[in-house]
């Protein structure tokens, strides 16, 4: 099972979305890093088929999908960032009706529905409305459409947003054991969704990939680089002028453990510590917000 991205790019006007993207897509979970802008959204929205490209082709299998046609939509499976439900269905409502859109069989929607409802934890609110859910549970909603048909690829763009750090996790846990025999590609700035559970990281900034690789590939480049140190209260400020600082911890004695990035150590008595994949994140795109 293999889905090769070539050489895609698209342009909108006098803006390069995705610039010559090539890649080689496994089973397994991928995570797709990127800051706002990067071009993830679009590059996503190729392969589900709904943006023309205005360069490249992509291959299932060795096959261009635009030749599997509706065979590549009962393998492919999709949540968009931005996702319109029909508020006035309920969840099962909904849930059923875009099970009869991507053709599975009444039986088969029947017991689907329900072990998808039971595993996204949603078997109670099944008879509510859309629009009277909460925002983490819309997510679900949407999480579990996109797994009806138990699709072979499965690309998923910033499904974690609105979700509680437990109900995260459980989705984390899921991605993981589905992904086994199937492709999982997620797509992210929030890096401890993928920080242990992807199998390659794709890191991509203005249309173009900058890095990929495994989670301890990846690191690895930050090595030497990140640093902790203990400060005083009033240091702060001046610190987080000076450096990109990855997180400050207040000490039980009133001192403040400080965690940065830099190629040698700037603040006195530093010491070099083990990187993570925010580091690497925080380092290629050191303007984004930290993650909460
Ligand atoms: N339809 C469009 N017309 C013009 N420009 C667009 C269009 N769609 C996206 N862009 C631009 O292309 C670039 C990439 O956008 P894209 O949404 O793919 O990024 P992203 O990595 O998904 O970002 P985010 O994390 O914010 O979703 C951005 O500069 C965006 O403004």
């Amino acid at each position: 099972m293999e889905l090769r991205i070539d050489h895609m790019t698209k342009q909108f006007q006098d803006k390069r979305a995705v610039n010559d993207v090539s890649l080689k897509l496994t089973p397994g979970v991928w995570g797709l890093l990127g800051a706002n802008g990067a071009g993830k959204t679009t590059l996503m929205r190729m392969v589900a088929g709904i943006l023309q490209p205005t360069k490249g082709e992509i291959y299932y299998d060795g096959i261009e999908i635009g030749t599997l046609g509706a065979a590549w939509r009962d393998v492919f499976g999709y949540l968009p960032q931005e996702f319109g439900f029909y508020p006035e269905f309920t969840v099962k409502n909904y849930l059923e009706y875009m099970a009869a859109l991507k053709g599975l069989t009444k039986t088969d929607t029947k017991k689907r529905i329900h072990d998808l409802l039971e595993l996204l934890t949603l078997s109670e609110v099944k008879n509510k409305k859309i629009a009277k859910l909460s925002g983490g549970m819309k997510r679900r909603v949407g999480i579990a459409q996109a797994l009806l048909n138990e699709p072979e690829v499965l690309f998923l763009d910033e499904p974690t947003s609105g979700l509680d750090p437990g109900e995260r996790v459980r989705f984390r846990n899921l991605l993981s054991e589905f992904a086994h025999d199937r492709i999982v590609l997620i797509s992210t700035h929030i890096v401890s969704d993928v920080e242990y559970i992807a199998t390659q990281n794709v890191v991509m900034k203005d249309g173009s990939i900058i890095a990929s690789g495994t989670t301890e590939q990846l690191v690895q480049q930050m090595n030497g680089k990140v640093w902790n140190a203990r400060i005083r209260p009033e240091e702060v400020s001046r610190w987080e002028q000076q450096l990109c600082v990855v997180s400050l911890r207040n000490k039980e004695d009133g001192s403040i453990s400080i965690r940065y990035l830099a190629e040698k150590p700037e603040v006195p008595q530093s010491q070099n510590i083990e990187p993570r994949l925010e580091d690497l994140y925080l380092w290629l795109f050191p303007n984004t917000e930290r993650e909460g």
